[in-house]
């Protein structure tokens, strides 16, 4: 079409990362793919309008959050999650051609990688430093560079192989089963309609600290039949003990049921930050508690008008 400039995507690169795969199970997004060495950049880019929209990490299932990212969502300034992705992840020991597993001293990759993969370094590699680096295809390109000092990277099988490495070990993280999950992140604009299968993403600054002043939050979603998929406590970074809560509660901006928990929370809160209302990755649909549908909402409401008589 001329003169529409064609939609720009970043990701958390370089190319090879599990970011870069969690963006091609995304094909509907036509546009040209941006890598950015960082979260912090990558977001920020979005902020300034350089990309359209930008994939992070944001969550795994064996190493918790994704700091970085629930921070920046948390504290700069606005923005929405639009989507999720989930992907399996698996681990490739990778090194420059002509080193073997006994001559590996130093080890590069990202600190979910080295995280997920602890015990099998330290049983198969007991003397070897690990290094945590910016991600995981970054440090397969470091490792292709002759002069450098680590020897291996752990990182995909595709980011190895792009950097022409040689594989060690495949298969090494210690729990085959995780999977990470990952956000696209745009500027905030009109929320997409329900699918049925939803999530909102949120985080809750209590007003005080007070006996049950989480229990006054948890109450808000209990109430109205509203599930958390996550929730974890984040330092609100302003003195020591101070804390806020990241939330994924099932559900849409469009449900009555959220739409009143969330007034609930404006009550209670000090600050209540919205992140989004997006489909849900696996399509699982909430169990819906009796009385808790828009209909009962509505008929709820009219019968309250009704009572003026
Ligand atoms: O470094 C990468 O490849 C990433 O995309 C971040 C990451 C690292 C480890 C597991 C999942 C995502």
């Amino acid at each position: 079409m001329p003169g529409v400039p064609p939609a720009q995507y970043g990701y958390f690169g370089p190319a090879g990362t599990f970011t870069h795969q969690a963006l091609m199970t995304l094909p509907a997004l036509h546009g040209e793919a941006i890598p950015f060495a960082s979260v912090g950049q990558g977001l920020q880019a979005v902020r300034d309008g350089e990309v359209t929209a930008v994939l992070v990490p944001i969550e795994n299932s064996v190493e918790g959050g994704v700091t970085a990212t629930l921070d920046n969502l948390a504290y700069g300034d606005p923005l929405v999650i639009t989507r999720e992705v989930l992907l399996p992840v698996q681990f490739t020991l990778f090194a420059r051609p002509g080193t073997a597993l006994r001559d590996v001293r130093q080890v590069l990759t990202h600190p979910h990688a080295a995280a997920q993969c602890r015990d099998w370094l330290a049983a198969h590699l007991p003397g070897a430093l690990v290094t945590e680096g910016g991600s995981t295809a970054a440090a397969a390109a470091e490792v292709a560079d002759p002069a450098s000092r680590y020897d291996a990277a752990v990182c995909a099988r595709v980011a190895g192989e792009m950097y022409r490495l040689t594989p060690l070990a495949e298969g090494i993280a210690d729990n085959a089963e995780a999977v990470t999950r990952f956000v696209l992140v745009s500027r905030p604009g009109p929320v997409a309609p329900p699918t049925g299968a939803d999530k909102t993403t949120l985080v809750l600054f209590l007003r005080e600290d007070h006996p049950g002043a989480l229990l006054e939050i948890l109450e808000q979603f209990a109430s109205r039949g509203v599930n958390l998929c996550r929730i974890e406590s984040r330092p609100t970074k302003r003195t020591l003990g101070d804390y806020c809560f990241s939330v994924d509660a099932e559900g849409h901006l469009d449900d009555a049921r959220l739409a009143e928990a969330l007034m609930g929370l404006h009550r209670v809160c000090a600050d209540v930050v919205f992140l989004g209302s997006y489909p849900r990755a696996d399509q699982q649909r909430p169990v819906i508690r009796v009385g808790t549908t828009n209909d009962d909402y509505a008929a709820a409401a009219s019968w309250l008008r009704r009572l003026h008589g």
